[in-house]
């Protein structure tokens, strides 16, 4: 059904009538849908039915998106614009780069910068919405998928995470099937997404992975941006035929497309040409050809017309006709394209005041008003139906399965533990309880305290990468903060409990430290507890720098530091007071660490000492003057605090998440504000306050860290 068939909605009863999905004898059919998800999807929009229509109308009027740049001048992205996207329609968002597709997605779902300020009136079933978590999906341009997961896998723990715990499996993965074959992945189900050293997916397969993840719980309101950049025709053809066919089937659907082909041109309904940030076309696409030609640009016809489109507004297209007239010899004067003749900045011109003045443009803001005025259903959170505990569950297993899969997390670390565990048990094997054992078991403690631990800093890609799926999966709803917290604590566990209690066994046996059960626990439980206090301390540090190299420099400065405070590079009592005693040491988990295991190790023994004829020297007595540790303090309480450090560091991971989400757009956004405000009073110029909103914070974050 091409638009022009669609049915123009004069109020709220003809808009209910139109616009659900099922029910109502629709014969909108998904490609490759069987008939049992077919039902399923229709059973998700049958609750319309029961509490009313939950479609999706979107408006917009004047919409004008200003950024501050860093040096507090001001840019308009997007100026004055208008339109409207319906339920049972696909909008194209087209323009050149740079034009503003992306910022005017961003502004429609709520996901603007924080230097970004629109004004205008944005309206979701005529009222002023905030898109909160999951009311409307937004597939982002970056495909951030687990690597080592199928694609099946990836998309039934998407469902598992989503969709109600008492839904049963079968119907749950009848879902998942369907959302495979609608995005045409039947091929790829069973292959691996892929990652650095994993060959997996193509690029495109990718993109498709990525649209199937969020049309699986059928979002009543769908932006995407570029969803067929990297895909070969066929596959972009396809793709948008699936998005047609799922705003067919009532669903609002809004996608930032690059250079479509004919093809895929014909597919969309409405379109929205952008040029510099404003309008150049608004309308039904198949009216797009008549508009041209009006203004002056018919498009010649062997000419593809989004090639046309786009000839016509890219300013880049005087470079490359000056560079083909150069070099090519081309000649463009007499040629009936008027494109030939003036120069785009021109065209852009003429075609802005051309639509400015014309029906279209009358008519959308005639639409926008008449749509506006119905007071439509507030669209509820659409994020994940899942319980908390299934939502924990799930993640924990996904992430498990993650990092047993990952050669280089899980696989390569535990060998290279290994291999540096039988190093030091190799070098310091059977250390005895000579004169040198004393200065030796010191050190050997602070290389595995110190350097084995700092292994774990390795970790950090991987965290990085989980950050960006939790980032992409967060700002659609899928799960909660907590979860996630929750889940990326457990799941890591197994995994650390295997790696230390192996290589500290190793270590412990090969160098004969303490003999005796609970110095064995305490060596090992030690072990540990360092290793996932870095852990916990790198994933903090992920959560705000989310760069490999960054993170791996911050993190290994951070750890340096609480090495050399540790007390054995220099002895506690020598340490500095301020600052490197009060706090550093302190908050240093290498102190405790080190303080605990010399107690663990030391304490009960009696060494040699330089000559046969003097006394042997009693380990307390080490313990309080060599070392200058503190022996009325048990070894145990030493393990509680780095224990307890784990906690603090996994709170001050959940308050990081919390702080980027909600605190630092809000100050990114106040400075912005400042920085122009200051700016515009230099200029003497007044920017009225309540005209510019500030992008909701929450969002702001996660959209600038993921693109
Ligand atoms: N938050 C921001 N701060 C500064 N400049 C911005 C911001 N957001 C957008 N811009 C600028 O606005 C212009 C439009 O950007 P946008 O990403 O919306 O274009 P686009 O049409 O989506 O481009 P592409 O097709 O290349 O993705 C660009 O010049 C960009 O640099």
């Amino acid at each position: 059904m091409r638009n022009s068939e669609a049915p123009t909605h004069g109020g709220m009863m003809e808009i209910e009538a139109t616009t659900r999905p099922s029910g109502n004898g629709s014969t909108t059919t998904l490609p490759g849908l069987s008939p049992l998800s077919e039902t399923l999807w229709r059973e998700k929009a049958n609750t319309a039915e029961i509490i009313g229509d939950v479609s999706a109308r979107l408006t917009w009027k004047d919409l004008t998106v200003m950024v501050t740049l860093s040096n507090g001048e001001t840019q308009n992205v997007l100026e004055g614009l208008t339109g409207y996207a319906e339920p049972g329609t696909f909008t194209a968002l087209m323009g050149p780069s740079g034009s503003g597709k992306s910022t005017l997605l961003d502004a429609l779902s709520s996901r603007l910068a924080a230097n970004a300020f629109l004004s205008g009136t944005i309206l979701l079933n005529g009222r002023k919405a905030k898109l909160s978590f999951g009311t409307a999906a937004y597939v982002t341009q970056d495909d951030n998928l687990i690597g080592t997961l199928t694609v099946r896998e990836t998309i039934s723990y998407s469902a598992r995470l989503r969709l109600p715990d008492n839904m049963p499996w079968a119907d749950k993965r009848a879902l998942v099937e369907s959302t495979i074959v609608a995005m045409g992945l039947q091929d790829c189900a069973d292959t691996v997404i892929g990652n650095w050293h994993l060959r997996g997916i193509s690029g495109g397969e990718k993109r498709r992975v990525s649209i199937a993840l969020e049309i699986l719980m059928r979002p009543r309101l769908l932006f995407l941006d570029e969803p067929t950049s990297g895909l070969d025709s066929a596959s972009a053809f396809f793709v948008t035929q699936t998005l047609r066919a799922l705003a067919r089937d009532g669903r609002t659907v809004i996608a930032s497309i690059h250079q479509p082909s004919s093809e895929v041109f014909e597919l969309f309904d409405q379109l929205y040409l952008l040029s510099s940030g404003k309008t150049v076309y608004f309308g039904q696409a198949s009216e797009a050809y008549e508009f041209f030609a009006q203004a002056g640009f018919p498009c010649p016809a062997l000419r593809n017309p989004s090639d046309h489109f786009l000839r016509c507004i890219n300013s880049d297209f005087d470079k490359v006709k000056a560079t083909l007239k150069g070099s090519m010899k081309l000649r463009f004067e007499g040629s009936d394209d008027p494109l030939d003749r003036i120069t785009t900045a021109e065209a852009i011109r003429t075609l802005i005041d051309f639509y400015r003045t014309s029906q279209h443009s009358y008519a959308a803001r005639q639409k926008v008003d008449e749509i506006s005025r119905v007071k439509g259903t507030v669209l509820e959170a659409g994020g994940s139906e899942a319980s908390f505990l299934m939502q924990s569950y799930t993640l924990t297993k996904r992430s498990f399965i993650n990092m047993s899969r990952d050669f280089g997390y899980y696989w390569l670390r535990l060998v290279i533990y290994i291999v540096v565990t039988v190093c030091i048990g190799t070098i310091y094997l059977n250390v005895g309880t000579g004169y040198n054992s004393i200065l030796a078991r010191g050190s050997c403690a602070s290389f595995v305290f110190g350097f084995v631990t700092f292994m774990s800093i390795g970790g950090f890609p991987s965290f990085v990468e989980d950050m960006k799926v939790f980032q992409r999966e967060r700002l659609n709803g899928h799960y909660g903060v907590t979860s996630f917290v929750i889940s990326n604590t457990l799941s890591a566990m197994p995994f650390l409990i295997l790696i230390t209690f192996l290589s500290g066994t190793i270590c412990y046996f090969m160098v004969r430290l303490h003999p005796g059960f609970w110095h064995y626990l305490f060596f090992v439980l030690c072990l540990y507890a360092s290793v996932t206090v870095v852990e916990s301390l790198m994933m903090a540090i992920a959560s705000i720098v989310p760069n490999f190299l960054m993170g791996i420099i911050i993190g290994a400065g951070i750890q340096g530091i609480f090495m050399l405070v540790s007390g054995y590079f220099r002895l506690p009592h020598d340490i500095p007071k301020p600052v490197w005693r009060y706090p550093m040491s302190y908050i240093s988990f290498h102190f405790w660490a080190l303080q605990g295991q010399y107690q663990n190790d030391l304490r009960g023994l009696v060494f040699d000492n330089q000559t046969p004829d003097l006394p042997k020297i009693p380990g307390e007595y080490i313990l309080e003057k060599v070392f200058q540790i503190d022996v009325n303090r048990s070894k145990w309480i030493n393990l509680s605090v780095i224990f307890s450090m784990i906690v603090i560091y996994r709170i001050i991971f959940f308050i990081m998440i919390k702080v980027n989400e909600d605190v630092t757009p809000w100050v990114r956004g106040y400075l912005a504000r400042r920085r122009m405000q200051q700016k515009s009073g230099a200029q003497n110029t007044t920017i009225a306050p309540d005209v510019l909103t500030q992008s909701p914070s929450l969002r702001t974050y996660v959209s600038t860290q993921t693109k």
